[in-house]
């Protein structure tokens, strides 16, 4: 029973995506483990272990550094290890982000849409969250192809009777995460719904990707992970991180070279103007909303 609903949602989807010339990835995730369902890569300078081949950013611990760099005499401004002309070139303040982009995850309630979001910014998980009411959203820069991005994540509750509001976001979001809950069958039959609403309300080059979350509890499993793999037409294995690096990265692929070759220090070029909150919604909380 299970396989025919599958089959029948994947030539619906095949449909869709060929209509609006989507390609889709698929990943499970679990973002309760950190490092999101597998083992952590170790990351960054000395860190050692695989480097990760998306390199990961945050600025404010790169600023947090740099100020206790300077207030210890090291090679800050004022150093006096350093000529004058080298300490002011340090001075100046970190290029800021290259692109905007704006990316949506979307899902049945409770499949884990938070959660992942809050995996991939803060490296957090909260045992008992709040359902999300309107539209959350969080920021983190990342840094790809020699470009630095800062994505605008839009999370938007995944209960229907905000789906007025919430198809608001579609428009702008250059990347799509779809997330089902492998532990719940109706979460997976409900794709086919989503894939509706990525149809009507979204941009037509958006990059989509699938995630079968709550890789965690593989003993409640409902859905097959080959049900998985039938319905997104693809195969992978990525954890959180990787999940939203992937996709980003897809997306600077489709972009037109001479943006990428274009050398824009110190600015700010977004794709897109930046959502227009809709006045019905409050604002959206930058912050965890966690018990
Ligand atoms: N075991 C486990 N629990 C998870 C995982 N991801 C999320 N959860 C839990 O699932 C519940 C719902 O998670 P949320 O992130 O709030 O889900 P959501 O999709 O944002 O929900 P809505 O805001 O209602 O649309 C929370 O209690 C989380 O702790 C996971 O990978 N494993």
């Amino acid at each position: 029973m299970n396989v025919v609903t599958s089959v029948i949602v994947s030539s619906e989807l095949q449909g869709l995506l060929q209509k609006k010339h989507l390609s889709m990835n698929f990943a499970f995730s679990s973002p309760s483990a950190s490092g999101g369902g597998r083992e952590r890569d170790a990351r960054g300078p000395g860190a050692g272990g695989r480097r990760d081949p998306y390199a990961c950013m945050d600025p404010c611990d790169t600023l947090q550094k740099r100020a206790r760099g300077q207030q210890r005499g090291g090679l800050g401004a004022g150093s006096p290890a350093l000529p004058g002309g080298q300490a002011r070139r340090r001075k100046q303040p970190p290029r800021l982000a290259d692109f905007t982009l704006q990316v949506i995850i979307i899902g049945f309630r409770g499949v884990g849409k938070t959660s992942l979001m809050e995996r991939f910014t803060d490296d957090t998980f909260c045992e008992a969250c709040k359902s999300t009411v309107g539209v959350d959203f969080k920021i983190k820069t990342v840094e790809l192809r020699g470009k630095k991005i800062r994505l605008q994540i839009w999370d938007p509750a995944g209960q229907e009777r905000f789906n007025s509001i919430t198809s608001a976001y579609y428009r702008s979001a250059k990347g799509i995460i779809l997330v089902y809950d492998i532990t719940k069958q109706e979460t997976f039959d409900d794709l086919p719904k989503w894939m509706k609403m990525i149809d009507k309300y979204a941009s037509e080059d958006a990059e989509l990707f699938l995630v079968g979350n709550k890789l965690d509890c593989e003993t409640d499993r409902e859905i097959t992970r080959q049900q998985g793999e039938k319905f997104a037409h693809a195969k992978d294995n990525f954890n959180v991180d990787e999940i939203f690096l992937k996709l980003v990265d897809d997306i600077l692929k489709k972009m037109p070279l001479d943006i990428l070759r274009n050398e824009l220090s110190n600015s700010i070029l977004s794709l897109q103007p930046e959502p227009k909150i809709p006045p019905e919604l409050p604002p959206p909380r930058p912050r965890v909303r966690c018990c």
